[in-house]
């Protein structure tokens, strides 16, 4: 375990998915204006499942949404690789979503009335793009869905829905999939198997995965835990165990 907030020396954009120079950012002015994001150095390694921690109210979302182009940033700057998202255009911001970016959220969000397949690939078909059918096929299989592709969502458990909103994620071999909360909704069997697909997408699809989670169990599943307190990364934790996490968090608390 280290104990070092931030990174001091910028690694190379080529072994870094997204990076954070000196963000800031706050919401509201004045006297009620809360700053969430407080001058925050953040890479995130190729390759890697980061998981992002904190106490209730510490930054975590709005980390993530900043370093996924879908909230904007006061001060410093927020790359995806090597394209810097200040000053990009709402239709470039969208294109680079939709092609460099996976999300997964707490609530599934998967389209009621088309099939698991047709969900894994629907944001392909509304960028026009037809997906690699090899590469379709090993993120199937990873993800334990190829007896489930013609089912609707409501005919699949709530492990299985997430797995498919996995498999949507990464259907588009994103540079990065960040998820927020995505074990949130889950009970703690379905949440081990979403967890253990995070981490085989990482170990043998080789995928950049950042997860915001408040389970230390599945922040144990991550490579690097990053610690939020008030806005600013506190510490950070490689090969972490719950206890070890769990032990972290309570410092932060109290
Ligand atoms: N849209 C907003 N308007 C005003 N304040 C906001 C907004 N979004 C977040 N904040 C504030 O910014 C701070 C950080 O919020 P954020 O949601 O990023 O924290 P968090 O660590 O994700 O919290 P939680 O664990 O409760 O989800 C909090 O003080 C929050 O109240």
């Amino acid at each position: 375990m280290s104990s070092t907030s931030a990174a001091p020396h910028p690694a190379p954009s080529d072994t870094v998915a997204a990076r954070g120079v000196d963000v800031v950012k706050s919401y509201g002015s004045g006297q009620t204006a809360v700053v969430a994001l407080d001058h925050v150095d953040v890479e995130l390694r190729r390759g890697e499942l980061t998981a992002i921690m904190g106490p209730s109210g510490s930054g975590k979302s709005t980390l993530m949404h900043c370093l996924a182009g879908l909230d904007s940033i006061d001060l410093g700057s927020v790359a995806i690789g090597d394209v810097e998202l200040r000053g990009l255009s709402d239709r470039r911001m969208t294109t680079l979503r939709r092609d460099r970016i996976g999300f997964v959220f707490q609530s599934f969000n998967l389209v009621p009335t088309l099939t698991a397949l047709e969900n894994i690939t629907l944001p392909m078909d509304i960028a026009n793009r037809a997906p690699d059918p090899q590469w379709l096929d090993v993120v199937i299989d990873t993800l334990r869905l190829r007896d489930r592709l013609t089912h609707r969502p409501s005919e699949l458990s709530g492990g299985q829905q997430q797995r498919v909103a996995v498999g949507r994620a990464l259907a588009g071999r994103p540079e990065i999939v960040f998820g927020d909360e995505p074990t949130g909704n889950l009970d703690s069997r379905s949440s081990g198997e979403v967890l253990r697909m995070l981490r085989e997408a990482v170990d043998q699809l080789g995928q950049t995965v950042v997860i915001v989670t408040h389970d230390p169990h599945a922040a144990s599943h991550a490579d690097r835990v990053l610690f939020l307190a008030d806005g600013r990364i506190v510490d950070e934790m490689r090969e972490p165990t719950a206890e070890s996490v769990l032990d972290r968090m309570k410092a932060l608390e109290s």
